[in-house]
């Protein structure tokens, strides 16, 4: 049984169908791309998954609990992260800030400003902020205003925050979107390191290179449907993917 699984999920929008039987079956430590043209409805589904959107049939299912139904905080205290396409951070709050506020919020549930001065008085949150700035090489700020930072150490910071709350899933969408080239390899240098640890993913990449470096699956949606699933060596040459993404380029 996978650590996520999405079974016949369907999803309309008043007349268009956004997803048609989708099913998806991540497995635990593994990384999992969901690719497919503009438009398919990768973003419908992954906000089936954090409970954004309610699907109008079938069931996603992580760690063997139902996630339909969830509130969004529910769903990041069973073990759910994600990375969003625009950073949230809080710009005029240090990296350190940033990253402790979840680690707190994780060990007690829930955090109000009324505890700031609290969270800085935590030695362990504190500790634990640092180290995982330090991993994603962003040690060196850790003082600076996140507004200050480019577009890439945004996203960097923004993983930080999630991974402090060590989730069992992290779902990124478009992790590298934005980004210059080098900053690209410097993420999914990261992202490998992490997963290398067994961490589960699940990527909504648009950009092959990242995906094709990451995955250790991939699920082809188009049109609101699952066309292909399948190690990426397979993808690569599945004449299916390569008309329906690519409208019969070679990707
Ligand atoms: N809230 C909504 N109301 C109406 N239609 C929607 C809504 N959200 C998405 N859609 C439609 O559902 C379909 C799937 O959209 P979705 O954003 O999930 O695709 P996508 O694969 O994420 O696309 P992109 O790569 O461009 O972000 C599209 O036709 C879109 O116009």
């Amino acid at each position: 049984m996978g650590l996520l699984e999405v079974k016949h999920v369907n999803k309309s929008f008043g007349g268009l169908k956004a997803l048609t039987d989708v099913n998806l079956d991540v497995a635990q430590g593994s990384v999992h791309a969901i690719i497919g043209p503009n438009g398919a409805g990768k973003s419908t589904l992954l906000n089936t998954l954090i409970a954004k959107l309610a699907p109008d049939t079938g069931s996603v299912t992580f760690d063997g609990r139902p996630l339909v139904g969830m509130t969004p905080h529910e769903i990041n205290q069973v073990g759910v992260s994600r990375v969003f396409q625009t950073p949230e951070i809080f710009g005029e709050l240090t990296l350190l800030e940033n990253v402790m506020i979840p680690a707190f919020a994780r060990r007690d549930g829930a955090f109000g400003l009324h505890a700031w001065n609290q969270v800085m008085r935590e030695g362990a949150i504190r500790e634990k902020a640092m180290a995982l700035l330090a991993e994603l090489k962003l040690d060196g700020k850790s003082h600076v205003e996140a507004r200050h930072l480019s577009r890439g150490d945004k996203r960097r910071l923004e993983l930080a925050m999630c991974l402090v709350q060590e989730p069992k899933l992290l779902l990124l969408d478009e992790p590298t979107a934005g980004m210059s080239r080098a900053d690209t390899n410097r993420t999914i240098d990261i992202l490998k390191e992490i997963a290398g640890r067994g961490l589960t993913m699940v990527v909504i990449e648009h950009d092959m290179h990242v995906v094709f470096s990451l995955a250790d699956r991939i699920s082809v949606l188009a049109q609101g449907a699952i066309i292909a699933e399948d190690l990426p060596e397979n993808i690569k040459g599945n004449p299916k993917v390569q008309e329906a993404y690519l409208g019969g380029a070679h990707l």
